[in-house]
């Protein structure tokens, strides 16, 4: 249990359980240590200890005095999070629950007990109601009776604890809670829960009123701006809470000094709300409690607050029981004490204007004693009332009497106090006017030096004024003169900005222009993009149809292999019937030279059997026997060789025949050399086609690997590549476009020369005709040869007439051509004219937008590109035309000779 300082606030210190700063020593719990310096106080609460070891050391005493009468107040101090809200309101377990729970268990046998709860705030320096739902702010108020007291505060009966605490969620849900950077719920304002106990005891005569207040007090945090880091209304609150806070310091600090002796010193109680209400509790009537809250991770701040602690702990309270008699003598007797004390108050006013006399005096001291008396019937009066009353009540009469006598003691202390020090003061005022006077004459004397110096300082300030006046006018008019110059500037910088206002607006509209031709220019892109994947339909269609060919034409020639092999198999096998019949040739040869060989010796040994029959005849002549035989053999003779001839021609034609083998077989070796060489023409062409398939194929690739860049370069926008290649194509644009015009020129030459050719073509179509006309006028002067020729003209006529009705028909043929082409010819001529106008003005554009926007670049030159090759076409045509044209002209010279001709014929 804490043990009291007789009548000082208590001073009690609660240490955060944080590891920091603060060292608390467990065996004395006055004191702890931080900075190395040694603090000490009525009582340190070390971290450990629980709310209810704080009840037991503030609560409990606390409410045992409000039993008997006597104020309390409990205030908590400190930085903000240290802890100040947690020790008094906690989670419902801090010490004001804790003292409402036992004040009604205390009184609970008390039934004449009657306990008031209220609950406000001091917010931004506004006093709130805490279980009001008004919002108006309310006003402090001091009566001799009451006390200070807040009007209208709300005063809540409350019967039994569940109420209590009732009350006090519904003013917590009231409070101005916020979260700042040192505390997620920060008391933004002072809060003040207010029991007020009363209870009343009868008696046989009165009947005593005992009554006590209680203040539970939860200041806002002390913070320092730069770590709180608070802005707004937070800032507003931190500086309003600071500043009550400091007054609260004021206070504290005049309290302690008049302690000390310094009667003069002002204590500024009214100077902010908070002071103006805990005034009783500071050093008034009221058993006080003070707590300093202290974090351990704060050393600064707790070194503050611990300070402040210190100078609390000086000031001294003069708490009394609270309490009252009533009964109809003692009524009266407080009504006489009233007035004695009123007179007292009158004549201790008076004694401070009025010098006192000896009669005055002995007034008084009979007055004192008049006092005394009646004072000494009232102690009559209370102990015979005592007297009447029970026995066990005499220690209550005791106090009573000493409490008077005490009183009393006070009373004539103060009187003599004041006395002595009324004289003293007069004596002082005496002293202090006489020094006034002589410190009056001394001012008189300096007032009169001073108006001599400021009647010099005066005339000096005049002069300087003059001097200030002249410099003023000639810098004023400099001024003047640099207005001027900056109206002008002003006007021009103004003209300017309208004339650059008016470029502006043009500059406007030829963006708006030009973003209208960048629109259309992309429109054409589109277009263009569209004819570029027509085309490249196109192309893939011709490529498709190439394909074909190719492939119709892979057949043919593997038809042709095909035949070609089937040739030479036939050719082999013709080979080989050739080789065959040579041989069977050879063979049939072979036995018919045998056989005529064979013949050859039979004939030879036929003509040997011959020599020698013949030999044999000369000397058979005469045997006819023999002369048949011998005709016999003759006869065999010559059918051999008949048959012997016969075989000879046979011979031959199987050699004719064998030659003619030959011939055919060289012939077809010739063939087969021909249809191999064609083959290889094929394989060449076909080669050829493969090449232009593929270069075809490159060219699309090509084409749609730009159209692929265009497309990408739409996309990617990668400018400067694109303004390179399109400077790149616009060098070459230009490089074509010179090409372009040599061909022309040289096209014009060309057309010079071709009609050169014409003319002399004419020449030579001229001299045929006059060659005509020669020989007409020699076929006028031979009649003769006329008539011969006549026949031969008949048939050359006719000749010539078929040749006519098929030249006609070519001719009209040609003619219709003609005009067909004559017609492309001014449709080409105009378009050349169209194409040369756009050129122009292309070239117009493209000089004018070279430097633009890239999209337009590109545009231009994919124009200039489509144009390029439309020249070249044109040019083309232009060829075919004028190739066409000369064609024309020729045919033109054979109409007119036939028509000549058939002049001649009818002639
Ligand atoms: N002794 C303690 N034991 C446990 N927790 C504590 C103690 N002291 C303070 N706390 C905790 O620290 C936090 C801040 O405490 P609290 O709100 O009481 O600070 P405060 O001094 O009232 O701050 P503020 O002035 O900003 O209102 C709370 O969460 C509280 O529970």
């Amino acid at each position: 249990m804490l043990e009291y300082r007789q009548n000082n606030i208590q001073v009690i210190v609660r240490v955060k359980p944080e590891q920091g700063c603060i060292q608390v020593d467990e065996c004395d719990s006055t004191s702890l240590q931080i900075s190395n310096k040694q603090y000490h106080y009525d009582h340190v609460i070390p971290p450990k200890a629980s709310q209810q070891d704080v009840f037991t050391l503030i609560g409990q005493p606390l409410i045992n005095n409000a039993l008997q009468g006597y104020n309390g107040c409990v205030f908590a101090y400190g930085q903000t999070g240290s802890g100040k809200t947690h020790t008094l309101i906690g989670n419902n377990d801090g010490l004001l629950p804790q003292c409402l729970q036992y004040i009604f268990a205390c009184s609970i046998e008390d039934h004449n007990v009657i306990i008031k709860g209220s609950y406000l705030e001091i917010y931004n320096e506004q006093i709130f109601d805490l279980l009001s739902s008004s919002q108006n702010s309310l006003q402090i108020r001091e009566d001799p009776k009451k006390g200070i007291y807040v009007e209208n505060l709300n005063a809540t009966v409350i019967s039994n604890y569940d109420e209590a605490i009732a009350l006090l969620r519904k003013g917590n849900s009231n409070r101005h809670i916020a979260a700042t950077k040192m505390n997620s719920e920060s008391s933004r304002s002072h809060a003040v829960f207010l029991i007020q106990y009363s209870t009343s005891i009868q008696q046989e005569k009165c009947e005593v009123h005992l009554y006590s207040k209680m203040y539970f007090v939860d200041l806002a945090g002390s913070e320092r701006q730069k770590t709180a880091q608070t802005e707004g209304q937070r800032l507003k609150e931190t500086q309003a809470i600071n500043k009550s806070l400091t007054q609260l310091g004021l206070v504290i600090y005049a309290i302690v000094e008049r302690e000390k002796g310094n009667n003069k010193i002002h204590i500024p109680f009214r100077d902010s709300k908070l002071t103006t209400l805990l005034k009783d509790s500071l050093g008034g009537n009221s058993k006080t409690f003070m707590v300093a809250a202290v974090n351990p991770l704060h050393e600064e701040e707790s070194i503050s607050t611990l300070k402040f602690a210190e100078r609390v702990k000086q000031i001294k309270v003069k708490a009394h029981v609270n309490k009252e008699y009533s009964g109809e003598e003692i009524t009266k007797l407080n009504l006489q004490i009233q007035q004695l004390k009123e007179e007292l108050v009158k004549k201790s006013r008076e004694l401070e204007n009025v010098q006192p006399s000896d009669a005055l005096q002995s007034q008084l001291h009979m007055q004192f004693d008049e006092i005394q008396k009646l004072l000494q019937q009232i102690h009559k009066s209370a102990i015979q009332m005592e007297l009447e009353t029970v026995e066990g009540q005499l220690q209550e009469y005791a106090e009573k009497k000493s409490y008077i006598i005490q009183i009393l003691k006070s009373l004539n202390l103060s009187f003599k106090e004041e006395e002595t020090t009324n004289y003293q003061t007069l004596n002082e005022n005496i002293e202090y006017q006489n020094k006034l006077k002589i410190q009056l004459l001394q001012q008189e004397d300096v007032i009169y030096k001073l108006q001599k110096k400021k009647k010099e300082l005066e005339q000096n300030i005049i002069d300087q004024q003059q001097a200030h006046k002249t410099i003023l006018a000639s810098t004023l008019k400099g001024f003047e003169d640099q207005i001027k110059m900056k109206d002008y500037l002003y006007d021009q910088i103004k003209e300017d900005l309208d004339q650059m206002e008016v470029s502006k607006l043009s500059l406007q509209h030829q963006n708006d222009k030009l973003k209208e031709e960048v629109q259309q220019y992309i429109e054409k892109i589109e277009q263009m993009q569209i004819q570029l994947f027509q085309n490249q339909q196109h192309q893939s269609t011709i490529y498709e149809e190439k394909n074909q060919n190719i492939q119709k034409l892979d057949q043919d020639l593997q038809q042709q292999i095909e035949y070609n092999s089937q040739l030479r198999l036939q050719l082999e096998q013709i080979h080989v019937e050739i080789y065959q019949n040579n041989q069977q040739f050879q063979i049939e040869t072979n036995q018919l030279n045998s056989q005529i060989q064979q013949q050859q010796l039979e004939i030879n040994r036929l003509l040997e059997w011959v020599q020698k029959l013949e030999a044999e005849n000369i000397n058979i002549k005469s045997n006819n026997d023999f002369k048949r035989e011998y005709d016999q053999l003759t006869q065999q003779y010559s059918n051999l060789k008949t048959q012997q001839q016969h075989l000879e021609q046979e011979l031959k034609s199987l050699q004719t025949e064998n030659q003619y083998n030959l011939s055919v077989i060289e012939n077809l070796e010739i063939s087969i050399q021909s249809f191999e060489l064609f083959e290889d023409n094929l394989k060449q062409e076909n080669q050829l086609y493969r090449n232009t398939i593929l270069e075809l194929q490159e060219q699309l690739n090509q084409k749609q690997e730009i159209f692929l860049n265009i497309q990408k370069s739409f996309k990617l926008d990668n400018c400067e590549n694109i303004i390179n290649e399109l400077n790149n194509k616009t060098n070459q644009l230009y490089r074509n476009e010179q090409k372009l015009r040599q061909e022309l020129s040289q096209l014009k030459s060309e057309q010079q020369l071709y009609i050169q050719k014409l003319q002399i073509r004419d020449q030579t179509i001229s001299d045929l005709q006059n060659e005509l006309q020669d020989l007409q006028k020699t076929h006028r002067t031979s009649e003769v040869q006329k008539q011969i020729e006549q026949n031969e003209k008949s048939q050359s006529q006719r000749q010539l007439e078929q040749k006519i009705a098929s030249l006609k028909l070519e001719y009209d043929k040609i003619n219709k051509a003609k005009n067909a082409l004559l017609v492309e010819y001014t449709k080409l001529e105009n378009n050349q004219k169209e194409f040369e106008t756009f050129l122009l003005i292309l070239e117009k554009k493209l000089q004018d937008y070279v430097s633009n926007t890239f999209r337009k670049n590109r545009v231009m030159s994919q124009e200039q590109q489509i144009l390029y090759l439309k020249t070249t076409q044109i040019k083309q045509s232009k060829f075919v035309i004028i190739e066409a044209l000369v064609d024309i002209v020729i045919l033109d010279t054979i109409d007119r000779q036939i028509r000549t001709f058939s002049q001649i014929r009818i002639n």
